[in-house]
């Protein structure tokens, strides 16, 4: 049995046009993997087609057998909640397919958990409408955490976080799919978050995968040139890790947006 997500061959088309093509993984439980790419690299399409919003083609099994929706945690791009609903009912509402018409104390401690872990406690009884785009990303995160998903995908989940608040999402999100031996795959954008907090990188250049492992070792000067059209230099931070510190874009770019 291959442990963890293997996909095999997979190719997705979306309305008549082919977006990811061919795509082979193993990744094993208990990692953050970055999904890494330029603008239009078919990132959020392979997201959304592992959780099932876009019809692939292929193979893909967790732990050797089929994947099903209670696996999955999906938090799609730009996700917004309109309804009348309080952060705290939007974290219960995470763990519906349990809750009766009567709330555990189980339930509610979990959600207390998750609020307290996530710096949002005291937006509890906010409602949604209100919260700033930031505070939003957190509750909705939070709901999906809360359901103990195997396979998380987060499409650009901090894009909306200040600094401190990134880094302590990331390290929260390392720290679940250690104790759950669950998967994080984070489409990000933010380079220097991924190559600090990442388990693994998946490089994604024009639907295709372009390189796959620890982020020292898949990423490299010529691929910040080829693949993100832009002049870069990797350095080694206090602690050893690369950080990019980026010159300047190439006079032709060369990225999937320009396709
Ligand atoms: N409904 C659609 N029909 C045809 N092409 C589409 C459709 N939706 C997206 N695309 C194209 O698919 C490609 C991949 O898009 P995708 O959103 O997966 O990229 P991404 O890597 O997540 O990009 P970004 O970083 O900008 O969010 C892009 O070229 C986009 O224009």
């Amino acid at each position: 049995m291959t442990r963890g997500l293997m996909i095999r061959q997979m190719n997705v088309t979306r309305g008549k046009t082919p977006i990811v093509h061919d795509v082979t993984l193993h990744l094993q439980p208990g990692l953050l993997v970055s999904c890494i790419g330029p603008n239009g690299a078919g990132k959020s399409t392979l997201l959304g087609a592992l959780a099932g919003s876009f019809a692939a083609t292929g193979k893909i099994t967790w732990n050797g057998t089929a994947l099903t929706p209670s696996m999955i945690g999906h938090m799609p791009q730009q996700c917004r909640v309109d309804a009348d609903l309080t952060a705290l009912q939007v974290l219960l509402l995470g763990q519906h397919e349990t809750l009766g018409l009567r709330i555990k104390n189980s339930q509610m401690d979990a959600a207390g958990e998750m609020l307290q872990s996530l710096d949002i406690m005291a937006l509890a009884n906010r409602p949604m409408t209100s919260l700033s785009g930031g505070q939003q990303q957190l509750v909705l995160l939070g709901q999906r955490l809360i359901r103990k998903p195997k396979l998380l995908l987060l499409d650009e989940a901090t894009s909306a976080l200040d600094m401190a608040h990134q880094m302590r999402v990331m390290q929260l999100i390392r720290d679940y799919v250690q104790k759950n031996d669950a998967l994080a795959i984070m489409a990000i954008h933010d380079l220097n978050l991924a190559a600090r907090y990442s388990d693994e990188i998946v490089l994604m250049h024009a639907g295709r995968l372009e390189a796959k492992g620890p982020f020292a070792d898949a990423m490299t000067e010529e691929r910040l040139e080829r693949v993100y059209g832009m002049r870069a230099i990797l350095l080694p931070d206090i602690a050893g890790a690369p950080v990019i510190v980026p010159l300047h874009p190439l006079a032709s770019p060369t990225s999937s947006i320009a396709a």
